[in-house]
């Protein structure tokens, strides 16, 4: 276990409202930020949950904007914001996935406005200071206090119509974030704490949810889990499993919550010997004996893709994602540098078969 002696803790401004039903809380919220005038973001998809919280806003909804798509093109991060200027916006309220409060933080970041998340999804994006943004093809992420949502209401209700298949991938997004997080080079004792509990409550959750999707007991449970997972992911440094998730959505446009459920166990595998109390901590809270293979598992036995080559990936191209990968490496507790390429491309050889980890 790790040593409580010596650590950094910076505790995040943000307020959390929890709870079935807690939507109806949204007016009381908007007014604590001292807003008047809210742009309600969606995707094209959740339009009709855009809508329903315009209609609860009522005067206080400055207009909706519902085109929110996957990693944030700059060209709808300026439409939107265009749009917030010109509707008066002095605040953002981001109902949906990852997609729609990254919609949230390009505004921000421009701006400054305040935003209220309404989280859908399981991947912890309200909970961090980390923005995405796509220019001319390519991916950058960058780390601003004035993107992290100030308030964010955790509603199950909502989450009850989040495809199985999704939730699932979801979940494992948001386990992603911990379990990297028990390994972090900046990490601390209370960051562990909440990532041990995180990735239980979705271990937890997602058969049930599985078993049956409208199960308000499983999706609270969830949704719980990813509030303390994306917390880790907000307060402490992303490791080797982010780095290849990152290159493999951004370079080959996989899609964000499948990459991360097949990469996950292959990346923990990677780093097992180099992080020995991480491992036992995601065994533990998997209820598994090893926790490259708990997490292949839990995928596997929840219908999840185990496969890059089962979710859009070509054989062809895990040279480039090897060398991309290792050409600008994130801090990892076994490093992955140029010199471990070839560990690297065997690394993605394995998960395009859906191997299982070693
Ligand atoms: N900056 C950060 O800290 C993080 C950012 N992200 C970013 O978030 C994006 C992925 O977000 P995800 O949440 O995985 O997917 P998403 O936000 O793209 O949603 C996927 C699809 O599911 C739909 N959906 C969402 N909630 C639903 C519900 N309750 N019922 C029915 N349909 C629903 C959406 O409208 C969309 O069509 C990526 O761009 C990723 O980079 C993800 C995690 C952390
Ligand atoms: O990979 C993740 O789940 C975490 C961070 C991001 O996706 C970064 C972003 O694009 O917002």
């Amino acid at each position: 276990m790790r040593s409580t002696s010596s650590f950094v803790y910076t505790s995040q401004p943000q307020r959390v409202v929890f709870g079935a039903g807690s939507l109806a809380h949204l007016g009381r919220e908007i007014e604590a930020l001292g807003a008047r005038r809210a742009l309600v973001l969606s995707t094209p998809e959740q339009r009709a949950q855009a809508e329903r919280v315009a209609e609860l806003l009522g005067p206080q909804a400055a207009g909706i904007f519902d085109r929110a798509v996957m990693h944030v093109p700059i060209e709808t991060a300026r439409e939107a914001r265009e749009v917030a200027r010109k509707l008066d916006a002095d605040c953002a309220v981001a109902i949906g996935g990852g997609s729609t409060t990254g919609l949230g933080k390009a505004i921000a970041l421009d701006s400054g406005l305040p935003i209220l998340a309404i989280p859908t999804t399981y991947a912890g994006s309200e909970m961090t200071p980390i923005y995405g943004l796509t220019e001319a093809g390519l991916k950058k992420t960058g780390k601003d206090f004035r993107v992290l949502p100030r308030t964010v209401i955790y509603d199950p209700e909502l989450s009850r119509s989040l495809p199985v298949g999704l939730s699932v991938t979801s979940g494992i997004n948001a386990i992603a974030h911990a379990a990297e997080g028990l390994y972090a080079q900046d990490s601390n004792p209370v960051m562990d704490l909440m990532a041990e509990e995180g990735i239980a409550a979705i271990a937890r959750a997602l058969p049930a949810i599985r078993r049956s999707p409208e199960d308000i007991e499983a999706r609270s449970d969830a949704l719980y889990g990813a509030w303390l997972c994306g917390s880790v992911l907000g307060n402490v440094g992303m490791a080797l499993h982010h780095k290849l998730c990152h290159t493999l959505g951004g370079s080959f446009n996989l899609p964000h919550a499948e990459v991360h459920t097949v990469v996950l166990p292959h990346a923990i595998a990677f780093n097992a010997e180099a992080a020995p109390g991480a491992m036992q901590r995601i065994a533990r809270a998997l209820g598994t004996a090893d926790a490259a293979q708990g997490l292949q598992a839990l995928a596997r036995d929840n219908g999840a893709p185990i496969a890059l080559n089962d979710i859009g990936m070509k054989e062809a191209d895990l040279d480039r994602a090897a060398d991309l990968a290792v050409s600008n490496p994130y801090w990892n507790p076994r490093p992955f540098g140029p010199a471990e390429r070839g560990a690297i491309r065997a690394l993605l050889q394995r998960a395009y078969e859906g191997a299982p980890p070693r």
